[in-house]
């Protein structure tokens, strides 16, 4: 694998950042002044979002159809609509902020889903969470990728939305880490390369991930990456972003600041991860949300002496404060990161096949016991947790979610089934 650029000099724009900003003395307001030789980032996912905006879908309601007809699942054939009835619900896996997961059995046939459970109840209460989640749907619809985690079914009830997933069931990517506190660079490059390719499918399709941290990367039973959970992810649009939610440890400047922001806020996320996997910890952590914002937005970043020259440049490189001079902004700076010479032992196109071999196979003795999952939840039983806003909901917040079930087609479960 070649070296596309040199990476010899040190080219750091020059960033300043002040605290002041009229109107809102809390909130700290970036001033950039710069001198730096590279071009200023393009929206290049802008001309995708209108697109996906033209073909605008409204109606999702689809019938269980022969496009389902899984080899060993002929009992469901017919156009029967899927229902939580025909799944087994076996384990608690997870928990998000709006509901849980849960490992399933679909009972006709037998295989395994992760079924992650939302509250549409509680989902109205918090609006902009509804549309997160709608948004979901819609992404996940459009999706298909071997590093990213395929929908296969989507419906509804009264209370809940219904999203029935592969089922990851390598588990957490961190918890492997923990085991061994942190990964040599040799190890991290490959699990990067993974996230850099389901990263570059997202934003071709003009999704930008907004969420990537170590919850959300999941080990398939064969230890590839599967990334999960889109409830944050959105398309791409020319507008402020003024939400600040969830963890702000593998969060962007931009997004901290509530500016505009595009794809560099995934590389951003990706350099922390880069960070963290090599040296065990977050750079910018500082005990508490205010603390750890501050140094997100102005500590420089500081590289333990042990790592190599390369982790510590591509580290520098995607953790630019300034988006438009951080390593992937630009309209091709994907080939930069993957001609980075942190991986210089990556076959991309043996990656992208799923050819790369695994580090770290996932023990799974039963994929019905969970057992890469935090016990903490494998121990609960598997129930729905009650509703406690009235139902059924007025029918202008069914109309929100009029059309959410959805069912993959034929060719999604037939990579599912091999
Ligand atoms: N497809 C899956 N297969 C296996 N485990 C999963 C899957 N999806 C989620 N999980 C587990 O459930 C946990 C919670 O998932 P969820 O997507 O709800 O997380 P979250 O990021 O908190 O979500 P949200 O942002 O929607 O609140 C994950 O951290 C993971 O351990």
């Amino acid at each position: 694998m070649s070296t596309l650029f040199s990476f010899d000099h040190d080219d750091h724009p020059s960033l300043r950042l002040s605290t002041a900003s009229e109107g809102h003395p809390d909130e700290p307001a970036i001033s950039i002044s710069e001198d730096h030789d590279e071009p200023p980032s393009e929206d290049v996912l802008s001309k995708s979002y209108s697109e996906r905006c033209l073909r605008d879908e409204s109606v999702y309601e689809v019938a269980l159809d022969e496009d389902f007809a899984a080899s060993n699942a002929q009992e469901i054939l017919g156009s029967r609509k899927v229902t939580k009835a025909d799944f087994e619900q076996l384990k608690v896996i997870g928990r998000g902020a709006y509901g849980k997961v849960l490992l399933v059995r679909h009972k006709a046939s037998r295989r395994l889903y992760a079924m992650k459970v939302l509250k549409k109840a509680s989902l109205f209460l918090k609006i902009k969470h509804a549309e997160h989640t709608k948004a979901e749907r819609q992404i996940l619809e459009d999706l298909k990728h071997p590093f990213i985690v395929q929908l296969y079914y989507a419906f509804q009830t009264d209370d809940r939305l219904y999203l029935i997933l592969e089922f990851a069931s390598g588990g957490e990517l961190f918890t492997h880490m923990a085991a061994e506190r942190m990964f040599s660079e040799e190890v991290a490059s490959f699990y990067l390369a993974e996230l850099i390719l389901a990263l570059e499918h997202l934003h071709s399709l003009g999704i930008v991930y907004r969420d990537l941290k170590p919850e959300n990367c999941l080990l398939d039973s064969d230890g590839h990456v599967v990334l999960t959970d889109f409830g944050l992810s959105k398309v791409a649009i020319e507008q402020k972003t003024n939400t600040v939610c969830g963890t702000v440890e593998y969060m962007a400047p931009e997004i901290l600041m509530e500016q505009h922001y595009s794809k560099g806020v995934d590389w951003w996320s990706l350099g922390i991860l880069l960070f963290e996997m090599i040296v065990g910890h977050t750079p910018f952590n500082a005990g508490n949300r205010k603390k750890t914002m501050d140094a997100i937005l102005k500590k420089k970043l500081q590289v333990p002496y042990y790592v190599s020259s390369e982790a510590k440049d591509l580290c520098n490189k995607l953790l630019r404060k300034n988006p438009d001079v951080r390593l992937g902004s630009g309209e091709d700076d994907i080939t930069r990161i993957k001609g980075h010479r942190f991986f210089r032992k990556i076959d991309w196109k043996a990656m992208e096949a799923r050819q790369g071999t695994p580090p770290i196979v996932p023990i799974l003795t039963d994929p019905e016991l969970a057992e890469n999952f935090d016990s903490k939840f494998t121990k609960e039983m598997p129930v729905e947790s009650p509703i406690d806003i009235p139902s059924p909901l007025s029918a202008s917040y069914s109309d929100f979610f009029q059309g959410f079930s959805y069912v993959a087609k034929h060719n999604h479960l037939d990579a599912f089934c091999n």
